[in-house]
């Protein structure tokens, strides 16, 4: 193609002698010389590794241990291997976790913190009363409405909201004591909250939303879960409705089945296993 290219430029514009045009290379050159820069470059580490041998000569591979193998390799690359690590260790990450009222947040929630360590669960304060079951301190920070204003106040809180009439926030220092230790973090938001998060947080943390299979499935469990009033039920309904339309705004989004709580933890757990092995860390400061 290069060679017709050029003896047809040069058949049909004579006074053109086309001296920006180099000649075209001939077979003898073609095997003289390597043709492009890594070829070039494996021929030059090529010669330089055969000066280097010669000078420091590899002992036979089936005659020498590994310890002599490594010194031999070692002087002749006059250089010594390195045992550090060869990935700086991941940043903390922080996890959002978000979904429609009932779909599943706390049971999956609950599930990850018995398969893995080096999570830190961040605690909500709340305005709302305790369900049964719930425990002050873990579950929640169960807080009067009063308290839970002097926080806001203060700018104790990375994001609140109000809630179906109940204020739900999340204490900044907890995260920054963890996250100091070297632990990723785990927030359980709802949506709003979740939108709000991204706001401040940006790509600096990663969102994962949770569905259940089907909207039947999710009402289903609501009414299972039998800790809503009539009144209650309806609105829960009616809002995990409009609130699927939100899951565009998130980086994963995990499917919460029926009887399938163990796969969607698993599934959460690989999703901050492969977080934790990105090139480009995401990198949080609160
Ligand atoms: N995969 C599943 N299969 C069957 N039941 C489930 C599954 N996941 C969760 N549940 C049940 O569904 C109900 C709602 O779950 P959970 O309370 O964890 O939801 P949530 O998203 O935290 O709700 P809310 O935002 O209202 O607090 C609970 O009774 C829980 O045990």
């Amino acid at each position: 193609m290069y060679r017709r290219l050029y003896t047809s430029l040069s058949h049909t514009t004579p006074f053109l002698s086309l001296p920006f045009l180099p000649k075209p290379p001939t077979l003898l050159s073609l095997l003289a010389k390597p043709q492009n820069l890594s070829t070039r470059l494996l021929f030059t580490s090529a010669a330089k590794m055969a000066d280097a041998q010669k000078s420091h000569p590899i002992p036979a591979l089936e005659k020498a241990s590994k310890s002599e193998l490594l010194r031999a390799l070692e002087s002749s690359l006059r250089t010594t291997f390195s045992s550090d690590s060869i990935c700086p260790s991941p940043n903390p990450l922080i996890i959002v976790i978000s979904g429609p009222s009932g779909v599943g947040k706390d049971a999956v929630i609950r599930k990850l913190r018995e398969a893995r360590e080096n999570l830190h669960f961040v605690v909500t304060a709340t305005s709302r009363g305790m369900r049964p079951g719930e425990v002050d301190g873990k579950d929640y920070f169960f807080v009067s409405k009063e308290e839970f204003l002097s926080m806001v106040e203060k700018n104790e809180l990375l994001e609140y909201a109000l809630v179906y009439g109940e204020y739900k926030g999340i204490p900044k220092k907890q995260i920054r004591e963890y996250m100091a230790k070297g632990y990723d973090i785990v927030l359980r938001v709802d949506i709003q909250g979740a939108q709000t998060l991204r706001k401040i947080l940006k790509d600096s943390a990663v969102f994962l939303f949770l569905v259940a299979e089907s909207e039947l499935a999710l009402v289903e469990r609501l009414i299972e879960r039998k800790t809503e009033s009539k009144e209650e039920l309806l609105v829960r309904v009616a809002t995990a409705r409009e609130e699927v339309r939100h899951v565009k705004n998130f980086d994963y989004v995990v499917v919460n089945a029926q009887g399938k709580l163990d796969d969607a933890a698993r599934l959460v757990g690989s999703i901050i296993d492969a977080e934790k092995a990105r090139v480009r860390q995401r990198s949080a400061v609160i």
